[in-house]
């Protein structure tokens, strides 16, 4: 038996009259890199939105680690290892990477604004060097050294996906939730990004689930893949099966299987 740590159960979600999400249900294998892909408008986000705690769905079950947290805030969900980036950088642009990066840290903090005032007896401090410690070794894996004391706002996008990665990777996460981490890259940074997110999934063994466009970077890095359209799940499995599936080419693809293979390299 496969040892999921996240499953979905007949998730429906709507807002007014559109319905975004209609009975969706799959499993993620703990460990696994899972994308997410369909058609804009499909119910990716929206998916992603109630693993974390964002939207409510209006019926189903999402367990965690076999816990039901359905009905959890997100900070709650985030305290137990749920961790995500979004689709537009959410950055503090006039903060430094460092300090950004230590935001996502804050909820792992004991010693808060309350013992704050206590800063220098020896545990406070003691806990404030070990994030830091944590926090330069992200820092360090996402090799990011070299403008961790620049402010956000002013590196190049691709640096600010990154650092944006660190943000969430310094909350310990057992689950991450990455919305189009490579939306908006070019080659290159694509591929560093897709690098570091495989070394992140082996390294640190987090799992990834992760909505992306870009089908060389799904199959490449993904052990399985979910397809969603019109807010249903169509498919999911591994990644050439779910390329090869007929309904997927029609449906969502709209190409002949020879450039399905060409669109995956
Ligand atoms: N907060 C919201 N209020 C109203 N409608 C919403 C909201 N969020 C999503 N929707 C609607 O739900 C449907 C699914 O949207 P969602 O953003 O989840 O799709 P998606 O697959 O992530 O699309 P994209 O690839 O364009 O990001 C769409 O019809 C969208 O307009």
């Amino acid at each position: 038996m496969t040892d999921s740590i996240l499953k979905v159960d007949n998730i429906s979600l709507a807002f007014g009259g559109v319905k975004a999400l209609t009975d969706v249900s799959f499993e993620v294998p703990r460990g696994a890199v899972f994308s997410i892909i369909g058609p804009n408008g499909a119910g990716k986000t929206s998916m992603l939105n109630c693993i974390s705690g964002r939207y409510r769905p209006n019926s189903g079950r999402i367990q965690f680690n076999d816990r039901d947290v359905t009905h959890l805030r997100p900070n709650d969900r985030a305290d137990m290892g749920i961790g995500r980036t979004f689709q537009n950088l959410a950055l503090f642009g006039h903060m430094s990477v460092l300090d950004n990066i230590m935001v996502g840290r804050h909820h792992l903090m004991k010693n808060n604004w309350l013992t704050g005032p206590l800063y220098w007896a020896s545990p406070a401090q003691k806990e404030e060097l070990a994030h830091r410690r944590e926090v330069e070794e992200i820092i360090d894996f996402l090799d990011i050294t070299h403008v961790r004391k620049a402010v956000a706002g002013t590196l190049s996008y691709g640096l600010r996906k990154r650092v944006e990665l660190a943000r969430a990777m310094a909350l310990k996460p057992k689950l991450i939730l990455l919305d189009e981490p490579m939306a908006g890259m070019n080659l290159e940074e694509k591929e560093d990004m897709a690098r570091y997110i495989l070394d992140l999934n082996e390294e640190f063994g987090i799992t990834v689930v992760m909505i992306e466009h870009d089908m060389g970077v799904v199959m490449d890095i993904s052990h399985e893949v979910m397809v969603l359209d019109f807010g249903k799940k169509l498919i999911s499995g591994l990644p050439l099966d779910v390329m090869n599936d007929e309904h997927v080419k029609r449906a969502y693809l709209g190409l002949e299987e020879d450039e399905v293979m060409q669109e995956a390299g």
